[in-house]
């Protein structure tokens, strides 16, 4: 029987394969030991895949499935969902004795190994009707039974809501009342509608977040970053809180660091191979390198309108914390020349990465200086950050975020 876990996530489109990535990136940034499987369709470009298989052990193409269920589908006002149906295939993954499926458009906030603590199904409830679960995060079982089963069902019953949670909460029917221990807590799946929704609540709990799921027709994808949004003085604390989080998944979008312990150690142990301190990494060779710029260039971008490799935090030691450590290490994300400098928005035709402008190399220089001096700090804080003991979702850590990046740009 196999005895590998796995997280699990899926694509169906380039624009989910963005998310795709930032779900491995933000893995691997805090450590995962299990395996890491993007599942995707085989219209997914080839650009995509490749980005993809930089960051996951396995990128398994599935065939789409499609619920074509539009009467449902319309209630939902989301026409688009039929093909969430492709995820029940993630039961077909029986290489794996145990899973965790995670949406593409998941961010992970710190090390959730626990999760594989839980048994199928896991979920956490839905924050519009919390006697159903949300299926963009589950720990499941891997079964070709299971799998023909939910399709037997599927064929049978249909989807309540036309996508994929609609059969999963009929099929695992008895979730709501049989077992707490497969409730998930919700800061495993914190949906952005509940910031909205329940603020207070938000403000209590918030900074325990572990997964936030971007659930709706709004993708950070569809979004460029802004980091003056998330201070503008008109905006709801709502608001702010969603922009926060919208900009750390683009933060982790472009992080360059765990494409080369990808590379450089696959299958080690990263959590350890995340205490190296950026000095001493290896220099990632000539086809990492070209293969990440490829990337870069082919991978279909929204603008950027921020220059993250020069974003290294100049840290005089009166204004040491450990959440100016904790975002040197997010926003520093790796070998600063790999990292696109400028990134300028793409034009009406072009949607394509357009090519760096020359880093300024006295902010660079400064930039530099600084984070050699506080090199010994970063890698304590670094071990934090990892082990996910950061508490950057804390008010003051998100506030120094915001207060270093508006300082960057000003
Ligand atoms: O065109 C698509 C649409 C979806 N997906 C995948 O399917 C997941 C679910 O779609 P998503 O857009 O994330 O749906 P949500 O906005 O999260 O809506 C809810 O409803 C969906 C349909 O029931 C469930 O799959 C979600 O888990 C649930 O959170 C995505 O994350 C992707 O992994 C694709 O690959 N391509
Ligand atoms: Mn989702």
């Amino acid at each position: 029987m196999a005895e590998a876990q796995a997280f699990v996530t899926l694509a169906t489109t380039d624009a989910y394969s963005m998310g795709c990535l930032v779900v491995g990136k933000s893995l691997r940034r805090h450590g995962t030991s299990r395996k890491l499987v993007a599942m995707v369709s085989p219209n997914v470009s080839r650009a995509s895949r490749l980005a993809l298989e930089d960051v996951f052990d396995e990128v398994v193409v599935v065939d789409v499935l499609d619920s074509r269920d539009q009467t449902h589908l319309t209630w939902l006002r989301r026409p688009e969902l039929g093909v969430t149906f492709t995820k029940l295939h993630c039961w077909t993954l029986t290489q794996y004795s145990k899973c965790v499926f995670l949406d593409a458009d998941t961010l992970v906030l710190c090390n959730v190994d626990e999760l594989f603590e839980y048994e199928e199904l896991s979920a956490a409830p839905d924050p519009g009707w919390p006697d159903c679960f949300n299926s963009g995060v589950f720990v499941f079982r891997p079964s070709l039974n299971t799998h023909t089963q939910i399709l037997e069902h599927t064929a049978q019953h249909g989807s309540f809501d036309g996508g994929d949670q609609g059969i999963l909460n009929t099929f695992f029917s008895d979730w709501a009342v049989k077992d707490i221990r497969k409730h998930l807590p919700f800061v495993y799946n914190l949906t952005a509608g509940a910031i909205y929704t329940y603020l207070p609540a938000f403000q209590q709990y918030g900074h325990h977040a572990k997964i936030v799921h971007f659930l709706g027709g709004t993708k950070p994808w569809h979004l460029s970053y802004d980091p003056q949004a998330a201070n503008e003085s008109s905006l709801r604390d709502s608001s702010k809180n969603f922009q926060q989080f919208m900009n750390l998944w683009w933060v982790e979008y472009y992080s360059q660091r765990q494409l080369q312990f990808k590379k450089d150690d696959k299958n080690e142990d990263y959590s350890a191979q995340q205490l190296v301190s950026p000095q001493t990494h290896q220099t990632p060779s000539q086809s990492q390198k070209s293969s990440t710029e490829a990337h870069h260039k082919e991978m279909m971008m929204p603008s950027l309108p921020l220059t993250l490799d020069s974003l290294t935090i100049s840290s005089s030691s009166s204004e040491k914390s450990e959440e100016s450590n904790i975002l040197f290490d997010v926003l520093s994300g790796g070998e600063t020349e790999e990292t696109p400098t400028v990134v300028s928005p793409p034009s009406e035709q072009e949607s394509e990465l357009t090519e760096p402008e020359t880093t300024d190399d006295s902010a660079t220089a400064t930039g530099e200086a600084a984070a050699a001096e506080t090199e010994v700090d970063d890698l304590e804080h670094r071990r934090m950050w990892e082990e996910g003991r950061a508490d950057y979702m804390g008010k003051d850590a998100f506030n120094n975020i915001m207060r270093k990046l508006d300082l960057f740009l000003d």
